[in-house]
C-alpha cells in the first residue's frame, strides 16, 4: 500500500476537527481526488449507524464493554470500505480520531485498561497502524468548556461524562505521544486556531514531504 494514513486525536473541544477542515481547504486544490477525509466512529452508513447508537445520549444503560465492541466494529466495518481501499488507491487519507480515542477512552476513561483494548482492536484492524498522528494537546477542562460555550447543540454521551473521566482520557494520550513519539506529534491546542493549523499542516508537510513540492504542487 503506498497511500497514507494521518489520523487526529485529543481530548473532546480540542480543535481537531476545525483544524483538519481548515487543513483541508489549504491542501485540497493540490492534491484533488487523492485527498479521503474521514472520521470515527463513522465514515461509511453502516459505521455512521454505530455512531448514532453510540452516541445517543439516552443509552446510558451501554456497558462499557459493549461500548468498545461497537467503536471497534465501527473501525473494522470503516478500514474495509474505506480506509484500505483509499490506501491500496495511493491516496492520502485524513482521519479525524482512530485507534488512539478507543485506547484513551474505553481504555482509561472506561478503566477497560489501555492494553486490553489495544490488543481487542487488533483483531479489528489486523495491525493497521496510523502513518501519522497529530495529537491536539489541551486541558480536558478548557476543551470541555469550548464545546458547552459553542456547540450546546451537539453533545453527546462521551461529552456528558464527568472531568475525572476526561481527565484519564488526556493522561492515557499523554502516555500514547511518550510511548510513540515517532508517529505521534504535539500540536498546541491551547493557541489560536490559525496558529493550530499552521503547526499540524507543517508537522505534514515536514513527515510527509512527498506529497507537497515546494512549488506547491502535489507530487502524487
Ligand atoms: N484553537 C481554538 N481556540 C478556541 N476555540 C476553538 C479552537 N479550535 C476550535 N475551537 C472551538 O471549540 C469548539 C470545539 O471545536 P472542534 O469541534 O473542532 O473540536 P473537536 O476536537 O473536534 O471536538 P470533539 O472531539 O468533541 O468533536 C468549536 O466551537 C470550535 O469553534
Ligand atoms: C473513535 C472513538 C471515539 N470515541 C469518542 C470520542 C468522542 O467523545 C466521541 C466522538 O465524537 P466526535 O465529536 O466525533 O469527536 O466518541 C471513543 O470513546 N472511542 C473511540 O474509539
Amino acid at each position: 500500500m503506498t497511500g497514507k494514513l494521518i489520523t487526529f486525536e485529543g481530548p473532546d473541544g480540542a480543535g481537531k476537527t476545525s483544524a483538519l477542515n481548515a487543513i483541508v481547504a489549504q491542501i485540497q486544490p493540490q492534491l484533488g481526488d487523492r485527498l479521503v477525509v474521514t472520521r470515527e466512529p463513522g465514515g461509511n452508513q453502516i459505521s455512521e449507524s454505530i455512531r448514532q447508537i453510540i452516541l445517543d445520549r439516552h443509552n446510558t444503560a451501554m456497558d462499557k464493554r459493549t461500548e468498545a465492541l461497537l467503536y471497534a466494529a465501527a473501525r473494522r466495518q470503516h478500514i474495509v470500505q474505506k480506509i484500505l481501499p483509499a490506501l491500496k488507491g495511493d491516496q492520502l487519507v485524513l482521519c479525524d480520531r482512530f485507534i488512539d480515542s478507543s485506547i484513551a477512552y474505553q481504555g482509561a476513561g472506561r478503566g477497560i485498561g489501555e492494553d486490553a483494548v489495544a490488543t481487542m482492536n487488533e483483531f479489528a484492524t489486523e495491525g493497521l497502524t496510523p502513518d501519522l498522528t497529530l495529537y491536539f494537546d489541551v486541558d480536558a477542562a478548557v476543551g470541555l468548556k469550548r464545546i458547552q460555550t459553542h456547540r450546546q447543540d451537539e453533545i453527546n454521551r462521551l461529552d456528558v461524562e464527568a472531568l475525572s473521566f476526561h481527565h484519564r482520557v488526556q493522561a492515557a494520550y499523554l502516555r500514547l505521544l511518550a510511548a510513540n513519539p515517532d508517529r505521534i506529534k504535539r500540536v498546541d491546542a491551547s493557541q489560536s486556531l490559525d496558529q493550530v493549523v499552521a503547526q499540524g499542516l507543517a508537522i505534514i508537510q515536514t513527515k510527509l514531504p512527498q506529497y507537497f513540492t515546494t512549488e506547491g504542487k502535489s507530487k502524487l
